[in-house]
């Protein structure tokens, strides 16, 4: 299989590479805008049938406008057909506690563009509801119930199959969480990221997942309680159990 992997920031690539384990680095693609994906193989001996599976990494920046374009820019330029097989979004993320201790993995059985539509008198409008595009991406059914199936069933990883909320404003009150609790009540944590992938990928046919390692609850910004190192590195390890799906044929 080939998977395209996007994260924000540098320290959220690191440690999904720090979970690939035995895939080392196979090559740079330097993207336009400064971006570069980093390829990742593993190279067991195999049939010259069989393909080796490549995991490419992509930090591409801060908020779903920044990951859309870096994410469809890798997907365009890709020398493959197609491009990749799978992208996952992904890296830590504020997590709605009533489902979502620190360190918890969330993977996406939706993701959603909690803040794209309009504001009313009576409440937010999705975007749907304005008949103007999607507010909602639903991951490949076969590919994610694979990865919960994984992720859920290990004895030393906390994971959640629920759905994951892109924000462009992080949810900094009591008030807002609230409200976002209230409109998603399933949901188990939110970042800036997930639907502008998921947007590039549905454009490219590509199947979409996201993932976030939960640093920090939503609500009333404390920033010293936030624990980025402990989402880390179950990012890190929640990238060791997927590595099986990843092997499999595409
Ligand atoms: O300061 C660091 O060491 C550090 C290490 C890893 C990542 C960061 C980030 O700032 C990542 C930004 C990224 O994180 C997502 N995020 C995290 N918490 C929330 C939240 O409560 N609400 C929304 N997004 C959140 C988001 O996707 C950011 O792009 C720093």
């Amino acid at each position: 299989m080939r998977v395209l992997v996007v994260t924000a920031v540098a320290a959220e690539a690191n440690a999904v590479v720090a979970g690939l384990g035995r895939y080392s680095l196979a090559g740079v693609r330097e993207l336009t805008g400064g971006y570069e994906v980093t390829t990742h193989a593993q190279y067991t001996p195999r049939p010259s049938s069989v393909q080796i599976p490549v995991v490419d990494v992509l930090v591409g920046g801060a908020g779903p406008a920044a990951a859309a374009a870096a994410t469809a820019t890798a997907l365009a330029t890709s020398p493959y057909d197609p491009p990749y097989h799978l992208v996952l979004s992904t890296g830590i993320g504020g997590g709605f506690t009533q489902h979502t201790a620190l360190g918890t993995v969330v993977l996406s059985d939706e993701i959603v563009a909690a803040d794209l539509g309009a504001d009313t008198p009576d409440g937010f409008l999705p975007v749907a509801e304005l008949g103007f595009g999607r507010g909602v991406h639903h991951p490949h059914p076969e590919l994610t119930a694979r990865m919960a199936k994984l992720l859920l069933a290990d004895p030393h990883l906390h994971a959640v199959h629920a759905p994951v909320l892109t924000v462009s404003t992080v949810t900094g009150t009591a008030a807002r969480a609230t409200e976002l609790s209230a409109r998603h009540p399933r949901a188990a944590a939110e970042a800036m990221e997930g639907f502008g992938v998921a947007e590039a990928a549905a454009a490219h046919l590509v199947p979409c997942a996201e993932i976030r390692a939960v640093s920090n609850a939503i609500g009333p910004r404390d920033r010293a309680s936030w624990q980025i190192g402990r989402a880390l590195d179950a990012l890190r390890y929640a990238f060791t159990l997927l590595t099986p799906v990843f092997e499999e044929p595409s």
